[in-house]
């Protein structure tokens, strides 16, 4: 488990001082995979530097696996971090040494004897795919390969947590989904946890347990990725989450309405459509679909759509209680005109 408690992380400038963390407290469980979204200067990298004290909080704490790294002398420190992988947008690789070496390197840095250095090698390359890539250099690889052996590399030693500071946002739409694949594997299959931090809503979606949304240095809100995009409460969370699921209507068609337009959401395995047609044939309205879609997350159903309901107001006020008990949320975005 990972705890952060009360974390602030402030910035001196010839300026002044800047707020990169603002009072963060969280807590990870062991095995989870945590997303941390916002925008550029959120303070997302700053947090993600502080869980292994690549920066030191200005106050606060965290806590790894029931060792509170804040309190640890620079020796005990270091094997600590053995402990913590990181991988990064830009890979850090080095560009004299062979993949081979570089991810010997991280071993030979943390003192594994020489003899056990190629077989657990060969091991990460296979886990990774690029067995066949041992011998080559990192100019020679593709982004996607490279963040394998950066992948490769930050589990060298065996680590219990990987932090992936925007690992997939130098990567192409598909290369990002095998990335994002791999990372799953390796939590499920090495029970590894982790934590990412991206300002693609989609990885969130893609991977993540919990999240949280950070904006100027605060963390705004914090949950199931499933509850978040059912019920998101702060609007720079709406925002984020129409990146992904969208439900703009071009102004043209709303103007042909003339009825109430609802949007409706389903949660897990309720069949929304099944709803919508019993109201329509119990109550005297009639419905017009706009817009709908099913999203998985996490593979569980979240079912959105969008209506018109045309009628008496009556009638209509009926059938939004009625779909009211039998969905997550009813959401009246225009009455009638
Ligand atoms: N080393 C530093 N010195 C001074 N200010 C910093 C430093 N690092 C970060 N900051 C400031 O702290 C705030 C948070 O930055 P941070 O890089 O953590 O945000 P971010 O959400 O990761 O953004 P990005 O995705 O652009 O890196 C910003 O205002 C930034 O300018």
């Amino acid at each position: 488990m990972i705890e952060i408690r009360n974390l602030s992380k402030i910035y001196k400038t010839k300026n002044g001082h800047v707020k990169g963390v603002d009072n963060v407290s969280l807590t990870i469980q062991e095995g989870e995979i945590y997303g941390i979204v916002g925008y550029s200067g959120a303070g997302k990298s700053s947090l993600l530097r502080c869980i292994n004290l690549l920066e030191r909080p200005t106050s606060g704490g965290i806590t790894v696996g029931g060792i509170d790294l804040t309190s640890l002398k620079d020796g005990d420190l270091r094997l600590a971090r053995l402990k913590i992988g990181m991988i990064f947008q830009h890979f850090y690789l080095i560009s004299q040494k062979t993949v081979f070496e570089n991810i010997a390197f991280s071993l030979k840095a943390a003192k594994t004897p020489p003899g056990k250095i190629k077989n657990r090698v060969e091991d990460l390359l296979e886990m990774v795919g690029l067995a066949d890539k041992r011998d080559v250099y990192p100019s020679q690889l593709s982004g996607g390969q490279k963040q394998r052996v950066g992948i490769a590399r930050a589990l060298a030693n065996n680590p219990n947590v990987l932090l992936c500071d925007e690992a997939t946002s130098a990567l192409d739409p598909t290369t990002t989904k095998s990335i994002l694949n791999l990372l799953k594997k390796i939590n499920k299959e090495l029970n590894i946890t982790i934590i990412l931090i991206t300002h693609e809503m989609n990885v969130v979606k893609e991977i993540c347990d919990r999240m949280a949304i950070m904006q100027e240095g605060r963390v705004i809100e914090e949950g199931r990725v499933y509850d978040i995009f059912a019920t998101p409460q702060e609007e720079l969370t709406k925002e984020f989450i129409e990146s992904v699921v969208s439900f703009e209507m071009p102004e043209v068609i709303l103007n042909k309405c003339k009825g109430t337009i609802v949007k409706v959401l389903f949660r897990g395995e309720v069949a929304g459509e099944g709803v919508i047609s019993d109201t329509l044939q119990q109550f005297n309205v009639k419905g017009n679909f706009l817009h709908g879609s099913i999203e998985y997350i996490q593979e569980s159903p979240l079912g959105i759509f969008v209506m018109e309901l045309k009628g008496e107001n009556e009638e209509i006020e009926k059938a939004l209680q009625f779909i009211k008990n039998r969905s997550a949320q009813v959401e009246v975005l225009r009455d009638g005109v």
